[in-house]
């Protein structure tokens, strides 16, 4: 019999509505975890399903004090030979960088899944109850020890380094479009069928153990006729870091190049990602990378990306040293 504690920090799974058709018009995050466990009764195999309200927040409001009190609790309570996996409960809108950031700085092999729903509690079928339990029953299984931090919505599993969110408000959002569900969740078993192959969890370099803030890092959205006013804004405000979601291949415009290759030689470390869905930004393929410095984001989104770079800036500022950490994880 496994024991699994669930971590909640609120979003639609914990929503309600005024009207039981509700769907989009609803207040995220107010039915307690304790509530939405009763709701889905007993386990098979499951010992005790204990939970703690870490948090209750539309996951808009995520930030990385939260981050940081999540991962220390999540690695607290995964020491413990009692705890044998943990769900985290999550709005939907930022869980895929939380999954991500958890996945780089959790120090475990032991299951940790991240769970959601896309209606809220009151609607006449909601999804958060099954969603609950299949991510429940995927902690408890031995199946998901030591593939990283994983995501459990709409029956599929899906690993937290390419899984994002790819509608607005229908329940089938979570998927790696490019790279492919690692499995399903059927009849309470889950079953694999691709393994993550990029390092994880207690296996990174990462560690947030006295940590307060994470180094400031932005994000800035490429397009025709970028005037390069926000990425010097976003310097002058204090960035430590950039990433740039690219046109195609991760590229820039001759203007851009020379806003960010002068932003790259004033110390701030500057990733070259993509605004596209799909797809590497390759090394050296768009434009020379050696001559300004950059560094590239591979497969990562711009979101996931930014977090990768504010946990390498927790090392060093050396683009060479962090490119590589981009091939690594
Ligand atoms: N479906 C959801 O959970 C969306 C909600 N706004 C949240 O992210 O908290």
């Amino acid at each position: 019999m496994k024991k699994i504690t669930i971590l909640a920090t609120g979003g639609t799974i914990a929503g309600v509505a005024p009207f039981p058709a509700g769907t989009v018009s609803y207040q995220p995050a107010v039915v307690p975890i304790q509530e939405l466990l009763e709701q889905i009764g007993s386990l098979p195999g499951i010992a005790a399903a204990t939970s703690e309200q870490l948090a209750q927040i539309d996951s808009a409001d995520m930030n990385h004090g939260i981050w940081l009190q999540l991962a220390n609790r999540l690695n607290a309570l995964l020491q413990q030979p009692t705890v044998d996996g943990v769900v985290v409960t999550h709005g939907t809108d930022t869980l895929e960088e939380t999954a991500y950031f958890l996945n780089l700085v959790v120090k475990s092999p032991k299951p940790v899944v991240l769970v959601g729903a896309m209606r809220p509690s009151t609607a006449i079928s909601p999804d958060g109850p099954m969603n609950l339990y299949n991510a429940i029953i995927l902690a408890a299984s031995p199946s998901a020890w030591d593939k990283g931090v994983l995501v459990a919505l709409n029956d599929t599993i899906n690993c937290s380094r390419d899984v994002t969110k790819t509608n607005t408000s229908l329940q089938d959002t979570f998927k790696a479009p490019e790279l492919g569900y690692l499995g399903y969740i059927i009849d309470n078993q889950p079953h694999f069928y691709r393994l993550p192959t990029r390092r994880h969890t207690y296996l990174t370099e990462f560690d947030i153990t006295g940590l307060n803030e994470l180094p400031p890092v932005d994000i800035l959205y490429g397009h025709v006729n970028d005037y390069g006013t926000l990425a010097q804004a976003a310097v002058a405000a204090g960035a430590q870091g950039l990433v740039y979601a690219g046109l195609g291949n991760g590229n820039l415009s001759q203007h851009m190049r020379q806003v960010l290759g002068n932003i790259q030689q004033q110390g701030v470390v500057v990733v070259r990602g993509t605004r596209v869905c799909n797809g590497a930004v390759t090394r050296n393929g768009a434009l020379d990378d050696e001559q300004y410095n950059f560094v590239v984001a591979d497969t990562l989104s711009p979101q996931k990306a930014r977090i990768l770079l504010m946990l390498a800036l927790t090392k060093t500022r050396n683009p060479a040293k962090i490119q590589n950490m981009f091939w690594i994880y």
